[in-house]
């Protein structure tokens, strides 16, 4: 079953979310491009600071601080761009990753393993009897550990080198609420605000990204007991029904209903802490 009229819940989604009805990649770079570096100019800030994961979102987002800070030295100014390798010990796809960051041309890169932390962390926690329900509930909640460590590790290198940090969220992880409040949720700067994520894909092509990586599975990789799960799967919905819903374009009833309750359930994520 199908709706072909966007009800006005969904419309009320679409443009709090910023998801424009047209799209055109080259404008789309252009309009990102010019924000960043319009970005580092009025802040009089020396750096952007972006963690590279090996997935199309940071590889599209490095691209884009990339080319920001070379228009903001081709005018006179002054600032870096700086890539993160954030590893959990040992990263499956490190190959991928690796690749990616190459593509983005960092001027710098630091590579920071943010599992002592994680386990130092994670030890204490246990030491103190946190009452977790499930060794499934811990590990999930220590992936959110994870992805708060990245955030903290980026903050650190901002904090010493006057640089603002990247966020990698977009409308098809905004609708949904999945990622880590505080943790790849926590960043200065989102310059993929408003894209889904075919648009994504066809921003990274535009940029003339490796196909395979444009093409690559998403995953939030934040699971040890389910390393690299699709977040289809985490998510039980697939991206193309997320961006269709974005799009406006004809969606199963389940698909809107489910899409609007994750919407509603996951507001405070997409906002400043609730005060009284
Ligand atoms: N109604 C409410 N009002 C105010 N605050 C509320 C709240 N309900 C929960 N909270 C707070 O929010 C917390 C839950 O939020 P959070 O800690 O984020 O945790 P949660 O949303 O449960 O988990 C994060 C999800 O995002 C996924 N993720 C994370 C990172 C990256 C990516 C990716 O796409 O790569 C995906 C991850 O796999 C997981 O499924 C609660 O522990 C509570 O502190
Ligand atoms: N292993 C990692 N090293 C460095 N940064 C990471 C790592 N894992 C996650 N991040 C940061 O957290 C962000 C959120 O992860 P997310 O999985 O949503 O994006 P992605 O990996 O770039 O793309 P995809 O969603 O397609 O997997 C990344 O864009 C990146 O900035
Ligand atoms: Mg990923």
């Amino acid at each position: 079953m199908t709706d072909t009229e966007p009800s006005p819940e969904r419309r009320g989604i679409i443009r709090d979310l910023e998801v424009a009805a047209a799209f055109d990649a080259d404008t789309e770079i252009e309009r990102r491009v010019a924000f960043l570096a319009e970005r580092l100019t009025t802040t009089g800030a020396a750096a952007l600071v972006l963690g590279i994961s090996g997935g199309v979102d940071s590889l599209t987002a490095g691209r884009l601080c990339r080319l920001a800070v070379d228009r903001v030295r081709a005018a006179g100014g002054d600032a870096e761009y700086i890539a993160m390798r954030l590893p959990h010990g040992e990263q499956r796809d490190e190959a991928d990753a690796a690749r990616a960051t190459a593509f983005t041309a960092p001027d710098r890169l630091l590579t920071v393993d943010i599992r002592p932390a994680t386990e130092a962390m994670a030890a204490s926690l246990r030491e103190a009897g946190t009452p977790y329900p499930d060794a499934g509930t811990e590990d999930f909640v220590l992936g959110n550990v994870k992805a708060r460590q990245r955030m903290i590790a980026q903050y650190a290198v901002a904090g010493g080198l006057r640089g603002l940090v990247i966020g990698t969220d977009h409308a098809a992880e905004a609708v949904t609420g999945f990622f880590t409040k505080y943790g790849d949720g926590g960043a200065d700067l989102v310059p993929l605000t408003g894209l889904t994520k075919r648009r994504v894909r066809a921003v990274a092509a535009a940029l003339g990204a490796p196909d395979d990586l444009v093409r690559k599975v998403p995953t939030a990789d934040l699971e040890s007991l389910a390393p690299q799960k699709p977040d289809e799967e985490a998510l039980g919905l697939t991206y193309e029904q997320i961006d269709d819903f974005l799009e406006g374009l004809p969606v199963s009833a389940e698909v809107e209903e489910s899409l609007v309750s994750r919407y509603r359930a996951t507001a405070h994520k997409r906002a400043l802490p609730t005060a009284p």
